[in-house]
């Protein structure tokens, strides 16, 4: 699994406190990362426990993980739609935190996660002090069709962005997404108004998600060297 900066104690402390956000009974989007990672590995001991729960992975990893953690889980499909049972919790990481706003995506997974994240009743982020900042200012990735990787870096780029596609590192060639598609990465320096820029990005042919979430999340629950910190959004 990808890691990022910032002290895995620190996470672990986040992904432990949000999984307390968890209800018996309750359907949980399951998050992507390091720091979701973690609060997995504490649902899946509260369901050692007892709980009753059932997962919606947002990824092959988050899957992958669910299942060795003896999580029962259902598809996305399953879970929506008219009359369907909603996801009562999301519990996600991000790349960078600012307010109620994020920038996700450095596991390429952020299509899938804001599906989930987005529809859930209450969208819990999970983070360490470095992925907070002022104002959002971090590349956002975009996934974005095979096809269509010149027409959106042309897009970004009119957009005042600049578009690097994101290499594997131990294969020859690009990082391809458990959707079969291609990752930009897309560096616009300051972000000061996300909504805009999400507006944009959506708007542009070939774009399948971009890691912006605008105004998503609901809580905020930072691990720190000392204990964690939770704001809402
Ligand atoms: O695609 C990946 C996700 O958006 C992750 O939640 C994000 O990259 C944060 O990951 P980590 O907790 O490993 O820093």
């Amino acid at each position: 699994m990808k890691t990022s900066g910032g002290s895995d104690a620190m996470k672990r402390r986040a992904g432990e406190s949000a999984a307390e956000a968890v209800d018996d009974g309750d359907v949980v989007g399951l998050g992507t990362g390091s720091t979701a990672a973690h609060a997995i590995r504490a649902i899946g001991a509260r369901v050692d426990a007892g709980l009753d729960v059932r997962g919606v992975a947002t990824s092959f990893a988050s899957r992958e993980l669910a299942v060795a953690e003896g999580i029962p889980l259902l598809d996305l499909d399953e879970v929506t739609g008219p009359g369907a049972a909603g996801i009562d919790v999301a519990v996600d990481g991000a790349d960078q935190v600012a307010g109620g706003d994020l920038i996700k995506g450095g596991g390429g997974a952020h299509a899938r996660e804001k599906l989930v994240d987005s529809v859930a009743e209450r969208f819990v982020v999970v983070a360490d002090p470095s992925k907070e900042a002022a104002v959002l200012d971090r590349p956002v990735p975009m996934e974005v069709l095979p096809s269509a990787r010149g027409v959106v870096a042309d897009a970004v780029r009119a957009a005042g962005g600049e578009a690097t596609l994101r290499r594997a590192e131990r294969k020859d060639g690009p990082v391809v997404t458990d959707n079969g598609n291609l990752l930009l990465d897309c560096e616009f320096g300051e972000i000061p108004e996300p909504g805009a820029l999400a507006t944009t990005l959506a708007g542009t042919p070939g774009v399948l998600e971009h890691g912006l979430f605008v105004g998503l999340a609901d809580e905020v629950h930072v691990g720190t060297a000392e204990g964690v910190r939770i704001r809402e959004a």
